[in-house]
């Protein structure tokens, strides 16, 4: 089990947020948190990352408390790609090589340059390289913010919303990068997504939040039109298309 979070609860001064969250995850999963706008996705991702202290609760990475790693342990165990992009004005190349930090001691090594080149060719941002990131278009960016979480190799990925500002074959090619990832490095990742049938394209396993509580979880026999109308009260059917499950609204 990489990940283990258990009674995590959350409120900001105004009001609570997350209440009695508690699942793990396993290496090579990939999980999809699924819920309505201000649900508590974000803060649910925020909590884990250590942006946010909870007010209960545990979080452990590879059976640690995050509370107790410094930062570069941290960095080393979680990588977090949030909504929100830095705005310092550095190459497309200087920014990706920011997720290298954690393992620069004195010199970047030929190791760092090469992974850098590695999370930048995945992306396909090659051509952009050399680039100021403030001439890149919202979807660019998101790429390669999403590049510097690849060259930071960690054991968990964190994704808020990764393909909300891309097109159609950027969000399926962000998705099976994130997929194959996973897969290959062994390592697990959170997702948060509105699409839902991307989050199918997507994820091993689902969380179902309504309003900060986990509704259900599970494997996509949680992933019923029930619980879905459940969560989002809109009606949907669940239809079979080319051997895949397609959620559609009715
Ligand atoms: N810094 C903050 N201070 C106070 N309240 C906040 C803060 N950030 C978020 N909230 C509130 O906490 C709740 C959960 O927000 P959060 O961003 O986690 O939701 P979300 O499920 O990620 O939403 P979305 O899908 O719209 O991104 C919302 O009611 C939001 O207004």
């Amino acid at each position: 089990m990489i990940l283990s979070v258990q009674g995590l609860e959350f409120s900001y001064p105004s009001h609570e947020v997350l209440k009695d969250i508690s699942f793990s995850i396993d290496t090579g999963e990939c999980i999809a948190i699924l819920g309505t706008n201000g649900t508590g996705k974000s803060t649910l991702l925020k909590c884990i990352n250590r942006i946010l202290r909870p007010q209960k609760g545990s979080v452990l990475v590879d059976k640690t408390d995050v509370q107790k790693l410094n930062q570069v342990d941290l960095a080393k165990r979680i990588g977090y790609v949030s909504q929100t992009n830095q705005s310092f004005r550095t190459t497309v190349f200087d920014t990706v090589l920011i997720g290298r930090k954690p393992y620069i001691k004195w010199d970047v090594k030929e190791e760092d340059l090469r992974i850098v080149d590695k999370a930048i060719e995945m992306l396909g941002l090659q051509k952009y390289s050399l680039r100021y990131i403030d001439e890149l278009s919202g979807g660019e960016l998101q790429k390669v913010i999403i590049a510097r979480a690849l060259a930071q190799e960690p054991k968990i990925l964190m994704f808020d919303e990764p393909t909300s500002s891309l097109d159609l074959k950027n969000q399926l090619e962000v998705i099976n990068i994130i997929k194959n990832v996973v897969k290959n490095r062994k390592i697990s990742a959170l997702v948060t997504i509105h699409d839902l049938n991307l989050a199918l394209r997507l994820a091993d396993k689902y969380i179902l939040l309504k309003k900060g509580k986990i509704f259900a979880a599970g494997g996509i026999e949680i992933m019923t039109s029930e619980n879905i109308e459940s969560v989002y009260s809109v009606p949907v059917e669940i239809e079979k298309m080319n051997s895949r499950m397609v959620v559609v609204p009715i």
